[in-house]
């Protein structure tokens, strides 16, 4: 029995019965849960709850990225859903991350987990030099991780291609929380930077986000045991 399990399975289903078909053979041992843009657009924070009452971890992704005022609010909010981790996006800059973290300390959970997305997965160095030029994927992450750390947050996403030179600037308690995650001969989809289960552990990731590859597959709960065999 995990109390902490690695993978975090990505909630991107557009039925709340779609969802609930997969989430009833789950174990809160085996996985953590992830509801992202969609789900909580759709089904908004009840969905969230329900979750967490059903003991799960659950992260909950909404990058947030405004100004300093309406982030930490946001992120307030987020946490007294009773969440396990949320995120911002780091190039909202110092303040918008600092202000963040002050406000779920006030809050009424104040352990919820504060991340912040450096580099989408989705972008490859073609895609990141049309938004800003110059630096590598892999510079722009060690920047704004860099960052992330100066406010205080508990760790970035990131793509696992970068853990393992991120591990060498930051401790072990610095979360790397890695989508773009695809077993070997599965397919890469969207995702650009992507990595193995088993290579992102070895490079030092804390935690893998894995949507298509699990909720997609023809053996969803199959697959999660697989991929947690073989990070084990
Ligand atoms: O913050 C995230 O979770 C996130 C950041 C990022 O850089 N890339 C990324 O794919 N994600 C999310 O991680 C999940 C990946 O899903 P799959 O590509 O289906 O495994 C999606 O829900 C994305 O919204």
């Amino acid at each position: 029995m995990n109390q902490d399990p690695k993978v975090i399975i990505a909630l991107d289903f557009d039925t709340k019965d779609a969802a609930m078909r997969l989430i009833e053979q789950l174990d809160p041992a085996e996985c953590k849960l992830k509801v992202g843009k969609e789900m909580f657009t759709l089904f908004g924070p009840e969905f969230v709850k329900a979750l967490v009452a059903k003991g799960f971890d659950v992260f909950l992704d909404l990058k947030f990225h405004d100004i300093p005022n309406t982030v930490a609010k946001a992120c307030k909010a987020a946490a007294e859903l009773g969440v396990w981790m949320v995120n911002v996006h780091a190039s909202g800059g110092l303040e918008m991350m600092q202000k963040a973290k002050q406000a779920i300390a006030q809050s009424v959970n104040p352990g919820t987990k504060l991340i912040a997305v450096t580099v989408l997965t989705s972008m490859n160095a073609e895609q990141l030099a049309q938004v800003v030029t110059g630096v590598s994927p892999a510079e722009q992450v060690t920047k704004l991780a860099a960052l992330t750390q100066q406010a205080g947050l508990d760790g970035v996403v990131c793509s696992a291609q970068e853990a393992k030179l991120l591990r060498k600037h930051f401790s072990p308690e610095f979360l790397l929380v890695t989508p773009g995650i695809r077993p070997a001969g599965t397919e890469q989809g969207d995702q650009k930077r992507v990595m193995t289960p088993e290579m992102a552990m070895q490079d030092g990731v804390s935690y893998l986000v894995m949507g298509r590859p699990i909720t997609q597959a023809d053996d969803p709960l199959a697959t999660l045991k697989q991929v947690n065999k073989s990070i084990a």
